[in-house]
């Protein structure tokens, strides 16, 4: 099977053109595909595949199998896949998710490839505000719900080691609270427009980045007062632009960063 290895700012995924068929079980593909000893190796696929409502369709899969609804840093990359490959001869495409039709408006570099995406990434939904969770372990966290089509909870601390994002994301993905599970971010505000965050992902345990979740902590972050409504984020693997349009503009979030193809194989499925 032919796949292309993409990443948005470190977070790495198998992309596989479906124009014309799907692979069977792609749920036990992801698990099969994202080891990073015997498969491909990625926090997952991601299946670019065509579309009634819009330009393309996007499914993607956590490496634990999981069927997620929405992926910032994949979309990015599915709209430097389609564009470079010649799928498509605009760069102002629609895509379609289990979350609804997002916008894609690619930038191309001086090669004529695609470096940068925005994402209009929709209207986010804030659930609890600056709740106390407890965890079985003891610890107690505050935290932000917030859904970009995909569940984040979001946790304002200093404390951005190991043992908060290693120790204590598991358990708050896992929460009783979570019909769903849910993604967690660890986030510090360093400026009203500058945030420095971690991220454990629903499926996939710590990436490098995460697309919703950098939304959803900018969404969090001017909710409770801690930064304004456009920040630069960063992340383990880089920084994304996010900003919060005003209700008077529609109140959509817009996400802007770079999409990296790295290169392409052919998977041998057992
Ligand atoms: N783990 C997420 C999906 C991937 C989201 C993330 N990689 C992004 O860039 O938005 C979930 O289960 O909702």
């Amino acid at each position: 099977m032919r796949f292309t290895k993409m990443h948005g700012i470190g977070n790495d995924y198998i992309y596989i053109d479906c124009m014309e068929s799907e692979p069977e079980s792609p749920d036990t593909l992801a698990r099969e595909i994202s080891d990073r000893h015997t498969g491909v190796g990625g926090d997952g696929i991601v299946m670019i595949c065509p579309s009634d409502k819009a330009d393309f369709r996007m499914r993607i899969f956590n490496a634990d199998g999981s069927e997620a609804r929405m992926c910032g840093n994949a979309s990015r990359c599915i709209a430097k896949y389609v564009i470079d490959q010649g799928l498509t001869d605009r760069t102002d495409l629609t895509l379609e998710t289990l979350s609804g039709i997002r916008r894609l408006m690619a930038r191309k570099g001086s090669d004529g490839k695609v470096e940068s995406v925005t994402v209009d990434m929709g209207r986010p939904e804030v659930g609890v505000v600056d709740t106390e969770v407890a965890l079985p372990d003891g610890s107690r966290h505050r935290l932000t719900a917030v859904s970009m089509g995909n569940p984040h909870g979001v946790i304002f601390t200093d404390d951005l080691s190991d043992a908060m994002v290693l120790g204590h994301g598991p358990e708050l993905e896992r929460h009783p609270m979570w019909p769903d599970r849910a993604n967690i971010e660890f986030a510090r505000t360093d400026a009203p427009d500058r945030i420095t965050m971690r991220v454990w992902e629903r499926g996939s345990g710590e990436t490098m980045a995460c697309g919703t979740g950098a939304c959803a902590t900018l969404v969090a972050a001017a909710t409770n007062g801690l930064a304004g409504r456009k920040a630069e984020i960063s992340l383990p693997g880089g920084r994304l632009t996010i900003e919060w349009l005003p209700e008077s503009e529609g109140g959509h979030v817009m996400m802007t960063g770079p999409a990296t193809e790295v290169f392409t194989g052919t998977y041998i499925r057992n």
